[in-house]
């Protein structure tokens, strides 16, 4: 209930999932979801089989969506198939009747006529299902390098537009990174945002489309016993910690120009730093979730020098696609510090780095010591919570337990749950799975807004301190 004009009204408690941003929106009818750079790594190995996954779990059906394939590169529809087609588990017959709904077209980033054409392909998909009697849904997903994200955008925004004025809608999906400091963050802003409406842009980061990361939340803020330990008063220091096993893998090119800063702490860590340290949400909107992400880094207080440590791993310029002399940090640790009441005093200590010797990412909550240790039992270690994000999906707690036997002496056990083991029939989707689904449901919650981009760029060394020392 609320009051209105000295008047009790009542209003209805929003659901869980939140309402669509647009106005008129249609969850139903014709779609086709458009990845540009169909050709590129990401539309491969993620984009592709996440709208595959999609579709054989029924959230895309073959009645109303089309997939089409956007690139220079000159190929004919099986070609990108073929490029598609992975072995695996999937029934053949699955994979194919898949395969069948995606069309390929050839044409530049910043010419009409590629875009022209691509426009004809989308009308005709929908006058043949006849959408004009509900609306036509265009989703384009922009599996590029950003510095074509402006002309890409400006040739839809020309030639593609979704044309049904019954409940239709276009929208954009961006990958990051999103610029290379504030400026260039801007200025890709400002060039997106004269030509689509904040509601019509989905800045995905995966990694906000991991189990574990939308468990957060839900952790935090569902369960009693977090609440009144999630603070200063308990909490020595918080880990969050990236590693990956692999190096550039062929994507040396890209990764040289943006080092394992602006790849990964940026953006991957930054977002689970702020679902860790954010206050509780008015609701669960998008809005009111963004609002408090953007507290959290409007509190973080600039980074010391002292404070970040980066290194390069050994064998990182035999890369042919990196240059000889490269001094791109591929390893780096940050400690960030949030000048509020909660966090005051607690660090963030950040780390990410590639060629490791494992792959694992993981949030380490620290306590501090008991006070008054009649146990003596300080130095077997403290209370600590992990979740890890991956591989293999856990959270556990590291507690002292007395040793179980006729001594009173205490040891360090864990309460666990391992999701592998605790929910043994339930298949985790992919990150990227879910997100796309969520920009066809229109739900924002799970994507960066324009000024939690800005403020988690603003006055951090993210961009000025992103090269080792020579
Ligand atoms: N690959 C990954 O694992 C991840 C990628 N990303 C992001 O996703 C986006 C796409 O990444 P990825 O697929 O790896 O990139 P690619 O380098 O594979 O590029 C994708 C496609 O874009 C076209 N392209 C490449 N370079 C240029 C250029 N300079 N100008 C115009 N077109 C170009 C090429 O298609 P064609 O020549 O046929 O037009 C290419 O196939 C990037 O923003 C990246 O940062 C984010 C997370 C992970
Ligand atoms: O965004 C990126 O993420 C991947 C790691 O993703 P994950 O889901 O496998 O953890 C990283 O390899 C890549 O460099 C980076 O651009």
């Amino acid at each position: 209930m609320g009051s209105g004009g000295g008047q009790w009204i009542v209003e209805k408690r929003s659901s869980f999932r939140s309402e669509p941003l647009e106005v008129n929106v249609s969850e139903t009818g014709c779609l086709s979801i458009v990845v540009l750079g169909a050709s590129g790594d990401l539309a491969k190995k993620k984009t592709f089989p996440a709208l595959f996954n999609l579709y054989r779990q029924g959230f895309l059906q073959s009645n109303e969506v089309h997939i089409f394939g956007y690139a220079r590169t000159k190929i004919s529809d099986d070609d990108l198939r073929n490029r598609i087609r992975r072995k695996g588990s999937a029934k053949s017959e699955e994979v194919s009747e898949f395969l069948q709904l995606i069309k390929y077209v050839s044409g530049s980033y910043d010419t009409e006529g590629g875009f022209r054409m691509l426009d004809k392909e989308i009308s005709l998909h929908e006058e043949f299902r006849n959408s004009t009697e509900g609306s036509s849904r265009r989703l384009f997903y922009l599996a590029l390098p950003p510095s074509v994200y402006p002309v890409v955008c400006r040739m839809i925004k020309l030639c593609c537009m979704n044309k049904s004025h019954l409940g239709g809608w276009t929208r954009i999906v961006v990958e990051k990174p999103f610029g290379k400091d504030l400026d260039s963050a801007e200025k890709l802003s400002n060039q997106i945002g004269e030509l689509f409406e904040e509601p019509q842009l989905y800045r995905i980061d995966h990694y906000l489309g991991k189990e574990l990361v939308q468990n957060l939340l839900v952790l935090r803020f569902a369960n009693r016993f977090f609440l009144p330990l999630w603070n200063r008063d308990n909490i020595d220091n918080v880990q969050i910690v990236f590693r990956e096993d692999f190096g550039t893998e062929g994507r040396g090119g890209y990764f040289d120009e943006y080092g394992i800063i602006r790849d990964i702490i940026q953006n991957h860590l930054l977002q689970v730093l702020c679902l860790v340290a954010m206050e509780k949400p008015v609701s669960l909107k998008p809005e009111h979730i963004r609002d408090e992400k953007v507290k959290v880094l409007q509190s973080v207080m600039p980074i010391k020098d002292e404070e970040v440590v980066l290194g390069q791993y050994n064998g990182y310029r035999d890369d042919p696609t990196v240059p000889d002399h490269s001094n791109t940090p591929t390893f780096a640790t940050v400690v960030l510090r949030i000048h509020n009441e909660r966090w005051e005093g607690v660090p963030f200590i950040l780390k990410a780095g590639k060629a490791l010797n494992s792959r694992k990412a993981e949030i380490r909550i620290q306590f501090k010591d008991v006070p008054g240790d009649i146990f003596r039992c300080k130095n077997q270690g403290r209370n600590e919570f992990v979740i890890r994000l991956q591989p293999s999906e856990a959270m556990y707690m590291k507690l002292t337990v007395k040793q179980p036997g006729l001594e009173m002496s205490t040891v360090q056990s864990e309460l666990d749950l391992s999701y592998g083991q605790r929910y043994q029939q339930v298949t985790i989707p992919e990150a990227y799975e879910r997100l796309i689904l969520d920009t066809i449901r229109g739900d924002q919650q799970h994507f960066v807004r324009r000024d939690e981009l800005r403020h988690g760029i603003y006055s951090h060394p993210f961009c000025t301190g992103s090269t080792l020392a020579s």
